[in-house]
């Protein structure tokens, strides 16, 4: 693929990455801002042609929604109950959708798409280094996320196949699975210089996903509720041993075969932060846009509504037949409750280890790029550098999803910071800076809905910081207790 180039003042795009590069560099010359018209038109983006349809663009938005946080929300509805959990998404959902409109207004007012650059418009340098540090903090997040389900999974992937209770040889061991998964497949992928058909435009993990869900559905029908069959466990720090029969995460709360409507565990502390982490895309959103075709901010508010829903409703599906199978006793990771001795389930771990290890390097590309901006600024390629920046980056999500013991800790963590602050804080004061003052005055009725968003995102951090905490201190005494 050939570099791009910025000729007169335009971008002629090769690539994906080159493209948005590119775009930013213009935007920080200022050269891609648009001209001030008085009449209140919106900003056309002239200089940059987007070719993706609509269609496509909802296809990559829905891809950027979809991840790792689909296998937590069953757990997140069994520790709510089915109608607290139902009122959790649609607001959750409905907020993500209201804070695209945040970011796609203020895009247009100062003709940017990029996330980080909308940052460095509304604050300055600070601005951002701040979006920067959140999406790395995210993406590494994701990525931890993304690996630990191959460190579950992988496991008994090899233990369904080999069809034998193995469980002491090193094949079987999760940790020296993620480091030969990491070295061979994983970092090849993200030496790559560009990211090519690995871009979000790869449908592959969706598809992947949507076999899970039907299968996820199939189950619950032809799965007997056989609680006497769990093994309950107090112990949170213990690594969930992988055997044929379903082990809990912490399973203390209900032990019928009993749907319950509404129900409030300790680790409902998680179910926010698991909702936040699944629904975001946000630092895709404005990449997005620059890619559609006749872009407009109504045109690609309704691609993001219309991804949101249909993404809403697979979550919604996912958790329902999730709960419906396994009830109290879900694990965190939805696929961790299932048999490994299961033909049907072994085909779907094995879609979703492709389609989770596929993802890692995509993940990874946006932090590169982001460590790259911060660390050297100004600084040409260098092979060195990129390679050096993706075996530290690498090495780093290895040793923490080693030590990390449930998937709800990355999820809790992720969803409880960076994901609010993507999703509310971010979008909420880059907007109230962003959109000018005789445009919209301070107390004009968009920007106090801006600031309470933001204040609401603020809210929601506090809190999930503060339960995910006494959570863990107090399963940390049960465990000391035991
Ligand atoms: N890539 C990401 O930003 C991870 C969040 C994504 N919504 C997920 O559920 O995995």
């Amino acid at each position: 693929m050939e570099l791009d180039k910025m000729v007169n003042g335009h971008c002629e795009k090769r690539s994906e990455e080159d493209g948005f590069d590119c775009l930013e560099n213009m935007a920080e010359r200022e050269e891609f801002l648009p001209k001030k018209t008085n009449d209140k038109k919106e900003t056309e983006f002239t200089d940059f042609v987007g070719k993706t349809s609509f269609g496509m663009s909802i296809f990559n938005l829905s891809n950027a929604i979809m991840g790792s946080g689909i296998l937590g929300l069953a757990y997140a509805m069994s520790n709510t109950g089915i109608i607290l959990f139902l009122i959790l998404i649609v607001l959750i959902a409905i907020l993500s959708a209201y804070s695209i409109h945040l970011l796609l207004k203020s895009a247009g007012v100062v003709g940017i798409r990029a996330y980080e650059q909308l940052g460095y418009r509304a604050f300055g340098s600070a601005g951002k280094i701040l979006a920067a540090c959140v999406i790395t903090v995210h993406n590494i997040g994701a990525m931890s996320s993304y690996l630990f389900i191959v460190k579950m999974e992988l496991p008994a992937v090899i233990k369904g196949l080999l069809d034998k209770e193995i469980n002491s040889e090193w094949y079987v061991n999760g940790g020296y699975l993620i480091i030969i998964v990491s070295i061979s497949i994983i970092l090849p992928l993200a030496l790559m210089r560009h990211l090519g058909y690995l871009g979000y435009t790869s449908g592959f993990s969706l598809t992947c996903m949507i076999f899970f869900l039907i299968s996820v559905i199939y189950k619950k029908f032809v799965t007997l509720c056989s609680l006497e069959s769990f093994s309950i466990s107090t112990n949170t720090t213990d690594m969930p041993p992988l055997t044929t029969t379903h082990t809990p995460t912490n399973y203390t709360h209900s032990n019928t075969c009993e749907a319950k409507l509404i129900t409030l565990t300790p680790q409902a502390a998680y179910t926010i932060p698991i909702l936040a982490f699944a629904f975001v895309c946000h630092p895709e959103v404005l990449p997005i846009y620059t890619e559609l075709k006749n872009p407009s901010k109504k045109r690609m508010q309704n691609v993001a509504n219309i991804s949101i829903l249909a993404m809403f409703v697979m979550y919604l599906l996912t958790a329902i037949f999730g709960y419906l199978t396994f009830y109290g006793a879900v694990n965190d990771e939805l696929l961790k409750s299932y048999s490994t001795d299961d033909t049907l389930m072994l085909c779907v771990r094995l879609a979703v280890l492709m389609a989770v290890t596929l993802t890692v390097p995509v993940v990874l590309f946006p932090i590169r790029r982001a460590v790259q901006q911060l660390l050297f600024p100004d600084k040409p390629f260098h092979w060195a550098r990129h390679i050096a920046i993706a075996v530290v980056l690498l090495t780093l999500v290895n040793i923490l999803v080693i030590f990390v013991p449930d998937i709800r800790d990355i999820f809790g963590v992720i969803g409880a910071t960076s994901a609010p602050s993507l999703i509310f804080i971010l979008p909420g004061i880059f907007y109230i800076r962003i959109v000018p003052e005789e445009q919209e005055p301070l107390k004009s009725r968009p920007k106090i809905q801006a600031a309470m968003f933001a204040a609401l995102g603020f809210i929601f951090m506090v809190m999930s910081i503060t339960s995910i905490t006494i959570q863990w201190v107090a399963g940390d005494s049960s465990v000391r207790g035991h």
